[in-house]
């Protein structure tokens, strides 16, 4: 398991390139056959995928959570990003088309997971944070919900967005999460870029081609910086951080965040005329 550590924003000016991936990208989240974890201290988030082939994956609790299962004391926000798949906990049995969700409650019993074909896998990505209640384990058809429209043509970020998990929608203690989704022809998410000092966010970034990659700006809004992100790789935003990217072809991203507040709204957005 990675463990990716806090960093002043104060530091974020003085990162090398290399440096700056170290700490803030997340590269190939999902291997054939295997599971992927990564720790970041911020709000205690763990980030994964999971991509079963001809066998089983059952879900490990990593030493770093020092719990006898990884749901002991947490909840979990799951997108299947690749073929379709099926999430077994204990009795459940729950099947996932691509692009479905499941929320996982505190306290869940150890999820298995597989691929209907082993030939196109299921991707599972994984968020989770700590969770001071148990609310109810729900499946989320993406067949079956409604997203928001933002953007326009002229400004090149025509989007749809889709709330997986958030109140009203499906209940967690802190964990917030969903899609959106890049309409043809636009290349921004997030444009005009925002901050939120009460949560922290991940970005994962999916469908995008093997030619393909998406230019994430990061930092401080007097201070971003670029970090070039492909398809199935995440980049983690501390609160002071901006989150935008533009992709050289089509994709789509999960968003998630966790931290003080489940308000989506609660974001602080950044005049473009104070980037730099
Ligand atoms: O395209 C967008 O705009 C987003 O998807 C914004 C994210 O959901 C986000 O950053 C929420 O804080
Ligand atoms: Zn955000």
């Amino acid at each position: 398991m990675q463990h990716y550590h806090d960093v002043h924003p104060a530091d974020f000016d003085r990162l090398s390139s290399a440096e700056l991936r170290q700490r803030f990208h997340l590269p190939r989240l999902f291997r054939p056959g295997q599971q992927s974890f990564n720790y970041w201290d911020v709000d205690r988030t763990v980030i994964g995928g999971i991509m079963p082939t001809t066998a089983p994956v059952e879900l490990e609790a990593p030493p770093n959570l020092a719990a006898d299962s990884f749901c002991e004391r947490r909840e979990v926000g799951i997108i299947n990003l690749g073929g379709a798949g099926r999430v077994e906990v204990g009795a459940q049995s729950f099947d996932l088309a691509s692009k479905d969700g499941l929320y996982l409650g505190r306290g869940s019993r150890t999820p298995v997971f597989t691929s209907a074909d082993p030939d196109r896998p299921a991707r599972f990505y994984v968020l989770s944070y700590p969770a001071h209640a148990t609310h109810p384990t729900k499946l989320i058809k993406f067949d079956a919900m409604e997203g928001t429209a933002l953007g326009e043509a002229v400004t090149g970020n025509v989007r749809t967005i889709f709330k997986y998990i958030a109140p009203g929608v499906v209940e967690s203690c802190q964990l917030v999460m969903g899609i959106t989704l890049i309409s043809k022809g636009s290349v921004w998410n997030t444009m005009p870029p925002h901050t939120h000092m009460r949560r922290s966010e991940v970005y994962c970034y999916c469908d995008l081609s093997d030619e393909s990659v998406v230019m994430h700006f990061m930092g401080p809004p007097d201070a971003t910086r670029s970090v070039v992100v492909r398809s199935g790789e995440a980049v983690i935003s501390p609160s002071w951080s901006i989150h935008a990217g533009a992709g050289t072809g089509a994709y789509s991203f999960v968003w998630g965040m966790g931290g003080e507040n489940q308000d989506f709204d609660d974001m602080d957005k950044v005049p473009l005329e104070d980037l730099s």
